[in-house]
């Protein structure tokens, strides 16, 4: 094997081994063996796969999901036990040449166009051109489908948090336990980090999508440990000289010297969280990332608080009040109860001081820490009270990098909690998102569909009662044309047999169906979108690495204007199509609808 095949072999890498044909609806199946038995074996199909609206009240989609459409295609084939099972389930008078039919199908007869994997797109504007034998590209439809509309939303919403979250915070996705089972879960991952996560706590997504692999540890690692007994080993040996250190007496003796310095003591610290945390520590002493919010109220010190707690919250920190955690005097000042700290703050200070012991003992022993994750209370305000902690004990230690340690933040975070965390001011470095990502629990489906748009060279087009859901008939190209301040402008569906339109000639681009609604347009750069990536049976143009792929929606997201991308009433990009097809479009429009009569 030459070292191209090894190549493409590599970015075509593993499908999931659900998908196959018979991942598909039943009645795509009865529909061929009418199509068969009505003589259309050779008919000739092109069908268009689009969305009709943008998802999360947005103005812009993300198209994902085109790579995995090709590995379907490639591998397209009944097998014996597919076959099998179709003969037993269909009705008993299908002709067995039907099934012999079937065994022989594959997709070479089938070509592909699509617009490339990763880029910006519109409603109406087809994703994917499929042509070819009828019966065959009937038989992808629902396979298509289910590859292209969770993968575009997802990568999508994944593109919405990315450009929340600005480009300086890290996004992990944590969403597998939460997902809409494995393979939602595992798709997710994929495309979560299509949209610009920065890696994925899913393992096996990982490995199947070289994934970067991220994480911190759970709740139950800490709780498993209850008192310094249950620490199995102390000693770490150091990272240069290799002598052996005591972690455990290192981490007691700085937590009496940081108690001091944060104004905690330590016998209201954990000593069930030391040890876990210092077990951790010597288990990844390079990696020492440790959870600080364990011992909560509930948990811990104060049984029963914990609506008291969250009025603390309230009362200081910001969640549902106006009141932002940027307010330093408030943060340097916290609620004075007759409990002291409000106890969120003792739940941090008491992860925060172990986690700080333990963090400059690793210190002692050539290691430096990596740094914390909260999961519960205003996360806004702890943050900021956390850099202040790491703070104050780089100043009181002279440790300037224990500054700059990482402050992980998770806690059903979805694109509004992003939003107003920046409106507060935090110190958040890193957001672990799961089920608000994964589920896209704001808009649940993108909705794409796939319709007949032309049968034997001949335009079909489907009407309806809502003019939004007309199909647009024909075989189309479409265009994206550019302003003269480089950003797109609007995109342009012309039928095939159009010239394209050139640079700096004036394109009348109309509203597909509001007469009235046209603007001429003089383009300063025209991308044609679609590419044949399908043709006799292989593929012609191979996917991009997902890391391209990656870096594909952040340069197709700069095209866009701000106005378009903002989160509150984003103005509409402009879909259009040219003079010529709007008079195609409503031509047979008015052939295919029939004249009432009054009575
Ligand atoms: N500063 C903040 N501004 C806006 N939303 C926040 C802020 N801090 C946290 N949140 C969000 O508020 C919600 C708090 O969740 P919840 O009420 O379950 O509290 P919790 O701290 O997890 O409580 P518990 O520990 O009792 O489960 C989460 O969705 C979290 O992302
Ligand atoms: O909140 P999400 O956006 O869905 O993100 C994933 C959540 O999964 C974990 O919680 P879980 O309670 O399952 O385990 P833990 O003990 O590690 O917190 C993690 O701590 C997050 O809170
Ligand atoms: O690694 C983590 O911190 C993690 C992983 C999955 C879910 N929640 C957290
Ligand atoms: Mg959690």
């Amino acid at each position: 094997m030459s070292n191209h095949d090894l190549t493409c072999k590599h970015k075509m890498a593993r499908q999931n081994g659900i998908v196959q044909p018979l991942l598909t609806d039943l009645y795509q199946i009865t529909m061929a063996y009418a199509y068969w038995k009505s003589g259309k074996v050779n008919d000739v199909a092109v069908f268009d796969l689009f969305f009709r609206n943008n998802p999360f009240q947005g103005e812009f989609t993300i198209f994902a999901g085109l790579e995995e459409c090709l590995k379907f295609l490639q591998n397209f084939h009944y097998s014996d036990s597919d076959i099998e099972y179709l003969m037993q389930t269909l009705p008993g008078n299908i002709e067995p040449e039907f099934f012999a039919y079937l065994k022989d199908l594959t997709c070479k007869d089938i070509k592909l166009s699509a617009i490339e994997e990763g880029s910006v797109v519109f409603p109406r504007v087809p994703l994917l051109r499929v042509e070819g034998p009828l019966i065959i590209a009937q038989l992808l439809e629902t396979t298509l489908l289910t590859l292209v509309n969770f993968a575009s939303l997802m990568a999508t919403n994944a593109a919405r948090y990315r450009m929340v979250a600005g480009k300086n915070v890290s996004l992990l996705e944590f969403g597998l336990r939460r997902a809409q089972g494995p393979d939602g879960g595992l798709s997710a991952s994929k495309y979560a980090y299509i949209g610009g996560f920065d890696g994925t706590s899913n393992v096996l997504a990982g490995k199947m999508f070289n994934i970067p692999v991220k994480g911190t540890h759970a709740h139950s690692f800490v709780t498993s440990f209850s008192t310094l007994d249950d620490i199995h080993s102390v000693i770490l040996r150091h990272a240069e000289t290799q002598e052996p250190c005591n972690l455990l007496d290192l981490a007691t003796e700085w937590r009496n010297r940081v108690s001091s310095v944060i104004d905690i003591s330590p016998e209201e610290a954990s000593d069930g969280e030391l040890a876990a945390l210092i077990s951790y520590a010597i288990a990844f002493p390079t990696g020492f990332l440790a959870l600080v919010d364990t011992y909560d109220v509930k948990r811990y010190h104060f049984q029963g608080l914990s609506s008291r707690h969250r009025q603390h919250m309230n009362g200081h920190s910001g969640y549902n009040s106006n009141c932002g955690s940027n307010d330093t005097r408030q943060l340097k000042s916290p609620i004075n109860s007759t409990y002291g700290y409000s106890t969120v703050e003792r739940t941090l200070r008491s992860g925060l001081l172990n986690f700080c012991a333990v963090a400059l003992a690793l210190n002692d022993c050539g290691y430096r820490a990596v740094g914390i994750r909260i999961d519960s209370g205003d996360l806004a305000y702890l943050s900021v009270l956390a850099r202040e902690t790491f703070e104050q004990i780089a100043e009181a230690f002279k440790l300037p990098w224990f500054s700059k340690l990482t402050i992980v933040a998770s806690n059903d975070i979805n694109e509004d909690t992003i939003l107003s965390l920046n409106e507060q001011g935090h110190k958040i470095d890193c957001f672990g998102i799961g089920t608000h990502l994964v589920t896209c629990q704001r808009q649940p489906a993108l909705g794409c569909v796939y319709k007949l748009v032309e049968i034997n060279g001949q335009p079909r087009i489907k009407l309806s009662q809502d003019v939004g859901k007309v199909t647009i008939p024909g075989h189309k190209e479409a265009y994206r044309l550019f302003g003269a301040d480089g950003h797109a402008l609007i995109d342009l569906l012309q039928r095939s047999s159009e010239p394209a339109p050139g640079v700096g000639q004036k394109v009348l681009c109309r509203h597909p169906f509001q007469e009235s609604k046209r603007a001429y347009v003089i383009p300063s750069k025209v991308e044609h979108l679609y590419k044949v990536y399908w043709k006799d049976g292989r593929v012609c143009i191979q996917p991009k690495p997902l890391l391209e792929v990656r870096e594909r929606v952040q340069s197709s997201l700069r095209t866009l204007r701000q106005d378009i991308k903002r989160n509150l009433n984003p103005t509409p990009y402009k879909v259009a199509v040219s003079d010529d097809l709007y008079n195609f479009i409503h031509d047979l429009w008015l052939q295919n609808a029939p004249i009432g009569e009054l009575s």
